[in-house]
């Protein structure tokens, strides 16, 4: 079946369907990362975004239900050069058409994903819709229909769309070398990735996943060892009453630890402001930097907003990494919480676990502030 992409400036792809018929609107990014297509499929912060995958063959190693990152695709849309449909690998379950079929997803492949991202590149994301409806070579009057109501997209009430809706624990998966009795870390799920809980589990935390409306007053009563702010979808600025709450929260004096919608939202609680960038950073070989000057790591990320590091209060903070493209703020360590945060994935999934090691550093700081070690 025929399938088409018009970008909200009037220029039109032609390819053809994968997934499900229909049409469907959103916000039309790239990611360049050569593997890792399950888990950026099921990434909630890629919520109200149609996908366009830059690495030309996707889905050869097929799709498993155990490298999910949460309990389906949030994406409205799913663009690739070529999605394989003979996939080889002894994981593997499904096909990525027939995955994207189970959630409803409207895809295209066989476009130039090339010329799409150079056109993303030169002049921003851009809203974009998929449809299997029309040919709009043949009937232009019904791109017209649409182009206002691609032009007006916007991705709102994100957070509140993609947060669970009931606190739930996670049992740690090995004992501590502490001792026996788990750390306690509150999870405030923003659009929570679960591989952020696996790597606080295997880490001897216990992890109690709460909605993102959670008030400071919930969490004291909780009396956690530890808050951890997830990634999740939308513009950061728009929540303003959870700001409030983790701005709250952090007063407590509780150890926090925030990656990327939780970073945003940390910085904006500390009066710093955020910034749409130009096509945003997604795939997983970004370069950061460490504000010591002494090491580069190659990250994972997904973000199109970024913190203005030059905003952030001196005597609140102060910008621990930055990205080695483009200077922009990859990170925060806070001097009146005690709290740090990141832009980029430290749980990595897909892409490299090079800065994995934060979460040791979050646990050292929820051992320090229990007097179990000294981490001066
Ligand atoms: N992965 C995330 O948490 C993304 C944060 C935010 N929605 C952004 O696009 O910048």
């Amino acid at each position: 079946m025929q399938a088409y992409l018009i970008l909200a400036n009037g220029r039109v792809f032609r390819g053809q369907s994968i997934g499900c018929p229909g049409t469907t609107i959103g916000e039309v990014v790239f990611a360049t990362g050569m593997v890792g297509f399950e888990e950026t499929l099921t990434d909630p912060s890629y919520y109200g975004q149609i996908i366009t995958q830059t690495y030309p063959l996707i889905g050869n190693y097929g799709m498993n239900h155990e490298d999910v990152e949460s309990t389906k695709i949030w994406a409205r849309g799913y663009i690739v050069r070529e999605a394989c449909k003979t996939p080889s690998n002894f994981r593997s379950e499904e096909t990525l058409d027939s995955f994207l079929k189970q959630y409803g997803i409207i895809g295209i492949e066989g476009i130039d994903t090339r010329s799409l991202t150079r056109t993303l590149r030169e002049s921003g994301v851009m809203n974009g819709a998929i449809t299997t409806e029309f040919d709009p070579e043949a009937q232009p009057e019904k791109v017209a229909e649409l182009m206002p109501q691609i032009q007006a997209y916007a991705v709102t009430d994100a957070v509140k769309t993609v947060t669970c809706r009931q606190a739930t624990t996670y049992e740690p998966t090995v004992q501590g070398a502490w001792g026996e009795t788990p750390l306690h870390v509150a999870l405030l799920d923003l659009g929570c990735k679960n591989n952020i809980v696996r790597c606080l589990q295997k880490r001897g935390c216990r992890v109690t996943v709460l909605p993102g409306t959670t008030t400071a007053a919930e969490l004291k009563a909780l009396n956690p060892d530890g808050l951890m702010l997830s990634n999740g979808p939308g513009d950061p600025a728009e929540n303003v009453e959870i700001i409030k709450n983790i701005g709250e929260m952090l007063d407590s004096g509780i150890p926090a630890f925030g990656i990327c919608l939780g970073h945003q939202l940390t910085a904006l609680a500390a009066g710093a402001k955020t910034c749409k960038l130009k096509y945003g950073h997604r795939g997983a070989n970004q370069p950061v930097s460490h504000y010591s000057g002494k090491r580069t790591y190659i990250t994972s990320q997904n973000h199109g907003y970024a913190v203005e590091g030059e905003t952030l209060p001196a005597e609140v903070g102060r910008v621990s990494y930055r990205n080695a493209n483009d200077g922009t703020c990859e990170g925060v360590d806070y001097f009146r919480w005690n709290c740090f945060t990141v832009q980029f994935h430290p749980e990595a999934n897909g892409g490299p676990k090079d800065t994995e090691f934060l979460f040791d550093e979050f646990v050292s700081r929820m051992l320090a502030a229990k007097g179990v070690i000294n981490n001066a």
